[in-house]
């Protein structure tokens, strides 16, 4: 029981009450509520830092030459495997994705978003099992997490078994089955390149099922009547190897480098790339899963679109832990040996709550 403003509430009734409507953040907004309601307040502070945002901006690679030459592609991977040790983040031009392939996606889960509630309502649930289209608001509302992020999302394992396309809303069916198949070519460059930035075979990370699984998210973010006592999306790292991130032109992620937040400013065309957490481990941190979030915006709605490389729905005993190419006497495994599902379990019941669960396999 959490006392606030002398009123006691509980905050579990008060998330479920929110969560049976099935219409959202976006179904507030429409009821135009002009107060946000308490289960989305940030605890006390947690904000204050809000404005110790750098004037630093992460780094641009322009894949244009990836193909042309071996020296070129050399000289790829080199920013490649800078940004990957020392961001986490990049932004991605050149990448071979058309841009009308990526106003299909972004228009087509704006569209699924502005949907009569009756429609989006099929889709409503919490069951994130393979083959099926999911949508509601915070994947974690009952767990641990301080408070609900001022966000809808729905999402769809698109690889390795997309669902029938029918199974898929008209609003977006035919933009999600399109955008994967880029998704999968640019992952596959990708993979291929953060190997060669490894000093491993380009094939390596791949051959790990890297990128196997592919998981869709589309997340829409309402404006905001109080933007200052509560978030878009708290501060996590990415439960994945790599992410793909399409965000339109409103802006709002930022990263944490250096203890200063970075502005992912919106660049038309470019797509914004991170190294999630399974990399890191794999990697035994010479590849860095960067802290990121959203802030709570009076501007929007913000829709962004981010693919998961992962396999974690996917019943496989694999287990990963830092690559025996990657260790040595001198730099020993920093993680143990843990499975996508053991770690995708912890990282729901945990949420949102500011802390990686990477720490808690550290050896
Ligand atoms: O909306 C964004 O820009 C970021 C979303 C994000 O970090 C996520 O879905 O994991
Ligand atoms: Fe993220």
């Amino acid at each position: 029981m959490v006392t606030k403003n002398s009123v006691e509430f509980d905050p579990y009734i008060e998330r479920k009450a929110f969560d049976e409507t099935q219409e959202g953040v976006k179904g507030l907004v429409d009821a135009k509520i002009t107060e946000v309601p308490r289960i989305f307040h940030v605890p006390q502070g947690s904000l204050t830092d809000k404005n110790s945002v750098s004037d630093l901006e992460i780094p641009i690679i322009d894949f244009a030459t990836v193909h042309v030459d071996t020296a070129s592609r050399e000289a790829v991977v080199e920013k490649v495997k800078h940004v990957a040790e020392k961001w986490g983040f990049f932004q991605v031009i050149n990448h071979g994705i058309p841009l009308n392939v990526l106003k299909e996606i972004e228009d087509g889960g704006r569209r699924f978003h502005e949907e009569d509630p009756e429609v989006k309502k099929r889709y409503f649930s919490r069951d994130f099992s393979m083959n099926k289209f999911v949508y509601n608001s915070n994947f974690d509302l009952y767990s641990a997490s301080p408070s609900v992020n001022w966000r809808d999302t729905f999402s769809c394992y698109m690889a390795p078994d997309p669902p029938p396309p029918e199974d898929l809303p008209v609003a977006c069916r035919d933009a999600m089955i399109e955008y994967t198949k880029h998704v999968i070519t640019l992952g596959d460059l990708l993979f291929e390149l953060l190997s060669e930035a490894l000093g491993l075979k380009s094939e390596t990370l791949k051959n790990m099922d890297c990128l196997k699984s592919v998981l869709m998210i589309c997340n829409y973010y309402p404006p905001c009547p109080q933007p200052d006592l509560t978030m878009g999306i708290s501060q996590h790292s990415d439960n994945s190897f790599l992410t793909i991130l399409l965000q339109d032109n409103i802006g709002g992620l930022q990263i944490l480098h250096q203890d200063s937040w970075v502005d992912v400013s919106p660049i038309p065309g470019a797509l914004v790339i991170n190294m999630g957490d399974f990399l890191q481990l794999i990697t035994n941190d010479k590849f860095v899963s960067a802290n990121h979030r959203v802030p709570a915006n009076r501007e929007g709605p913000r829709v962004s679109i981010a693919s998961f490389f992962s396999s974690s729905a996917l019943p496989s005993s694999t287990v990963y832990g830092p690559m025996k190419e990657l260790v040595s006497e001198e730099n020993p495994p920093k993680y143990r040996d843990i499975t996508i599902k053991e770690y995708t379990d912890e990282y729901f019941v945990k949420g949102l709550d500011g802390t990686s669960y990477l720490s808690n396999i550290r050896i």
